[in-house]
C-alpha cells in the first residue's frame, strides 16, 4: 500500500505503567565487543524524539542480501516503505531510578538485527523490565557494525567522530557447506554474546565506568544499583530460541528462559545429556512447526512442570517480529508477515504468557498471574503444547 496506508500501521505502544526509553550500547572498536539496544523503564519524557526503527542504510543492504534482492532494489522499498517508520519509545530518555528491575537479555532471529523486535521488548520494558536486545556478530544477522578509530592519515574534518563503522553482512551458506555444522557453531557464539552482554549490564549496574563507543547524551551512570541481579532471564526468536537454550545451558545466572519459535537445528546433541535445569517456555507460532523441530523440543524434558509450551493458533513465524505490524495487509500476506490472527493479538497473547511466565519463575511482585491460564494454553487462539501429529506415520 502507499505510505499513508502504512501510517495507521504502527508498531504497539507499550501497555504497562512505564514510559519506555531505549538507547544503543557498544563496547570496544572490535567485533568481540557488546553491541545492545538497552529498551528500559524511563522519566516521562515529552521533548525526547521516538528512536528510529532501522537506524542505518546498510541494514537495508544486509536485509536485500538475506532476501535475495539487489541492493539498489531493497534500498528504495525499504526507504520508501519503512524509511520513516519509528519505534515507540524515546530514543535517550532518562532512566528512571529508585527501584531495581529484573533484566531480560533478548536474541534476535537469523537475518534479523537488534531494534526489530521492539514490540516484545518496549512492552517488556513498560511492564517493569530492563530489555538488553543484544545484535549478534556472527554473521548471522542482516547487518551489524562495530566501530574502528580512523587511520590518522585520513583528513579529520572536526564536525565528525573520528570512529569509522566496519559493516559485517549475513553471511549466506557456501553451496555444499553443512548448515547443521555452522549453525551450531554460530549459536555458541550467540550465546557468549549474550552472556557478554549480561555482564555489561551487571558491570554498569555495580556503577563502573560506562565505555560506550557510541556518543550519546544517555546517563549510564543512572543504572548504577537498579538491576535486579537475581532475576535475569534470557529471551529470543527462531535462532534466537535456539541462543535461548544454549544461553541456559551455559550461564546459570540466567534463572528461565522464554523461545519464541525456537529453531532447533542450530542445538547441539550435547545438550540433551545434561538437559536445561531452569524453567523454560516454548511460545510456537501455528505455521513454523514440523516433527524434528517438535520432537527436539520434547528432548528436553517435558516430564518436569517448569518446561511448557504453547501454540498461538492462527500466527506465522513473522507474528513475532515487528514487520508484522508496518506491513500493510497485501505486502504482509504475500510475504506471510501476517496470519490469520490480527497481529496486536497475537503478540498479547505472547507477552502475556511471557509475563506470567517470568512472574512465577522470577518470583515477581506484580499481577501477571492473572496470565497464568495463558502458559497452560488455555485461552482464546491458544493451545497446548503443539498442533502437529507427532505419532509415528501409521503403516497404510
Ligand atoms: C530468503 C531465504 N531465507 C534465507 C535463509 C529466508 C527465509 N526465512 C523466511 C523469511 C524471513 C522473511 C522475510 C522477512 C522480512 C521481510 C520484509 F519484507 F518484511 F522485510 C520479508 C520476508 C523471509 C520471511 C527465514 O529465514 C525465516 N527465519 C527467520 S526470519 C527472522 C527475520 C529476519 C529478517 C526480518 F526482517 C524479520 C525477521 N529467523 C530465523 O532465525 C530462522 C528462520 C528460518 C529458520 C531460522
Amino acid at each position: 500500500g502507499s505510505s499513508n496506508t502504512e501510517k495507521f500501521y504502527r508498531i504497539p505502544e507499550g501497555k504497562g505503567p512505564h514510559s519506555v526509553g531505549c538507547t544503543d550500547l557498544m563496547t570496544e572498536n572490535a567485533a568481540e565487543g557488546s553491541f545492545l539496544r538497552l529498551y528500559y523503564p524511563s522519566c516521562n519524557a515529552t521533548e525526547n524524539e521516538e528512536a528510529p526503527w532501522i537506524p542505518d542504510k546498510e541494514y537495508y543492504h544486509g536485509l536485500s542480501d538475506f532476501l535475495n534482492m539487489y541492493r539498489i532494489v531493497g534500498e528504495r522499498l525499504f526507504q520508501y516503505y519503512v524509511g520513516s517508520v519509528t519505534c515507540p519509545a524515546k530514543s535517550n530518555a532518562a532512566f528512571k531510578s529508585g527501584e531495581k528491575y529484573p533484566l531480560l537479555v533478548f536474541s534476535h532471529g537469523l537475518g534479523a538485527f537488534r531494534t526489530i523486535y521492539s514490540a516484545i521488548c518496549i512492552e517488556m520494558a513498560s511492564q517493569g523490565f530492563i530489555v538488553a536486545a543484544v545484535e549478534h556478530r556472527d554473521e548471522s544477522a542482516s547487518a551489524t557494525y562495530y566501530c574502528k578509530r580512523k587511520s590518522v592519515s585520513e583528513p579529520q574534518e572536526e564536525s565528525t567522530s573520528n570512529m569509522e563503522k566496519e559493516w559485517i553482512y549475513y553471511r549466506k551458506l557456501k553451496s555444499g557447506e553443512e548448515e547443521r555444522s555452522l549453525r551450531h557453531r554460530q549459536v555458541q557464539q550467540r550465546a557468549q554474546e549474550c552472556i557478554k552482554a549480561l555482564n555489561v549490564i551487571l558491570e554498569i549496574n555495580s556503577g563502573e565506568e560506562v565505555m560506550n563507543v557510541l556518543n550519546s547524551n544517555f546517563d549510564w551512570n543512572l543504572l548504577k544499583d537498579s538491576v535486579d541481579t537475581s532475576r535475569i532471564a534470557v529471551m529470543g526468536h527462531s535462532f534466537g530460541g535456539a541462543t535461548v537454550i544454549e544461553s541456559l545451558s551455559k550461564e546459570i545466572r540466567f534463572r528461565c528462559g522464554i523461545a519464541l519459535d525456537a529453531w532447533m537445528l542450530p542445538v547441539g546433541d550435547d545438550i540433551y545429556q545434561n538437559s536445561i535445569q531452569q524453567p523454560l517456555l516454548f511460545i510456537n507460532s501455528e505455521k513454523f512447526q514440523w516433527a524434528d523441530n517438535i520432537l527436539k523440543m520434547k528432548k528436553l524434558g517435558f516430564n518436569d512442570t517448569n518446561k511448557k509450551m504453547i501454540t498461538i493458533k492462527g500466527s506465522v513465524h513473522q507474528s513475532f517480529p515487528d514487520f508484522t505490524f508496518v506491513s500493510g495487509e497485501l505486502i504482509g500476506r504475500f510475504f506471510k508477515l501476517k496470519g490469520e490472527i490480527d497481529p496486536n493479538e497475537a503478540i498479547d497473547i505472547s507477552n502475556h504468557a511471557s509475563l506470567a511466565f517470568l512472574q512465577k519463575h522470577l518470583s515477581l511482585k506484580k499481577d501477571f498471574s492473572k496470565w497464568d491460564s495463558l502458559v497452560d494454553g488455555i485461552g482464546p487462539n491458544v493451545i497446548p503444547g503443539t498442533n502437529i501429529d507427532l505419532s509415528p506415520a501409521q503403516p497404510e
